[in-house]
């Protein structure tokens, strides 16, 4: 008898990967530009004020994912000066232009211009981030354009209006990995524009049962702790903690904080919302951070440019 062991193996991961499901979504995506090429080269045009080091990193990182797509991509970089018509004016010069089906300005954007005025002034189809407030009401409404088309909210890239990136990736991250979300209780911790609200809508869409809660709410663990579902988007380093938690629950954790870490390259560490180390073991499954919603984000902005040129062809 053989006295020499295999090592036990290790216990499966309840890791939700968003790298590797940003890799298949993008692969995806690859596919379908080249089966549309004869017709149509996607283009994203990304407009950049100033030099924040995290801006500069996040526009890097779109850039070279449209790339790797086969989408084209045109830069347009600001000094921190710029004038909020300046910026008016470039926008509404690439509204009209047909090779440019997407539309983003980076943000946040210097305390001199008032970002809503910059984001309302884009198309509504060349949206890709889903900032305007029409695409922001349609979510809400779930109304097309004057019609009333039935929408097929398992199925967003079907949805004919633009949806905020962030939350889009929230929802792929759980339908990718198996988690139904039809009757389940969702908490969403934050409020956000950009993420609390459009991903409390979309769960909504999908017939969870949703609860926000916020920096105003009494007692949020308590509340937490009734969800199925966590979707954490306050931007609190580790602030969701393992006793917060349901056992079994599922967790997307949006948040991307950058905390002192002296022992490494770059002087700082990205962590999430929730504390992650303490509530893996507890949880069905989890996103963690980096590596959870952030390419994913990144993935849907892809996705959002490809339906704009598709619709544009009427294809
Ligand atoms: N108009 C506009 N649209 C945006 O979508 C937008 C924006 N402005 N301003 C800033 C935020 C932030 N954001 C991220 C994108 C990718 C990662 C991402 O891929 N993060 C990686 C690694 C990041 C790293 O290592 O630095 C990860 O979480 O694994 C994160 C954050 C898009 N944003």
């Amino acid at each position: 008898m053989s006295t020499s062991s295999t090592p036990p193996a290790p216990p499966p991961s309840n890791r939700i990967s968003g790298t590797a499901i940003s890799k298949e979504i993008r692969a995806e995506l690859a596919v379908e530009c080249s089966s549309i090429k004869s017709t149509v080269t996607p283009g994203l045009a990304v407009i950049l004020v100033g030099s924040r080091p995290d801006s500069l990193a996040y526009v890097r990182m779109k850039k070279k994912a449209c790339a790797e797509v086969g989408i084209d991509s045109f830069g347009y970089d600001y000094p921190e000066t710029v004038t909020q018509q300046e910026l008016i004016d470039k926008v509404n010069e690439l509204n009209a232009d047909p090779k440019v089906h997407g539309i983003l300005v980076q943000l946040p954007l210097p305390n001199h211009i008032v970002e809503n005025l910059v984001t309302s002034a884009v198309h509504p189809d060349k949206d890709v981030d889903g900032l305007h407030p029409l695409n922001c009401a349609k979510l809400v409404t779930a109304q097309t354009h004057g019609g009333s088309v039935k929408m097929n909210w398992k199925d967003l890239k079907s949805i004919p209006f633009h949806i905020a990136c962030t939350p889009q990736g929230c929802i792929e991250l759980l339908d990718r990995s198996g988690v139904e979300i039809e009757g389940k209780r969702a908490v969403v911790i934050g409020r956000s524009n950009l993420v609390g609200m459009p991903v409390s809508l979309l769960l909504n869409h999908r017939n969870a049962t949703i609860t926000i809660v916020h920096s105003r709410t009494i007692d949020a663990q308590s509340v937490v702790r009734t969800a199925d579902i966590v979707i954490a988007a306050v931007g609190r380093a580790k602030m969701v903690k393992s006793d917060w938690l349901k056992e079994g629950a599922v967790v997307i954790d949006v948040g991307i904080n950058s905390v002192d870490a002296p022992d490494t390259k770059k002087g700082y560490r990205l962590v999430g919302d929730v504390d992650f180390d303490e509530c893996e073991g507890k949880c069905e499954k989890i996103t963690p951070v980096p590596g959870g919603v952030g390419p994913m984000t990144i993935a849907m902005l892809l996705r959002n440019t490809v339906n704009s040129a598709k619709r544009v062809c009427g294809i």
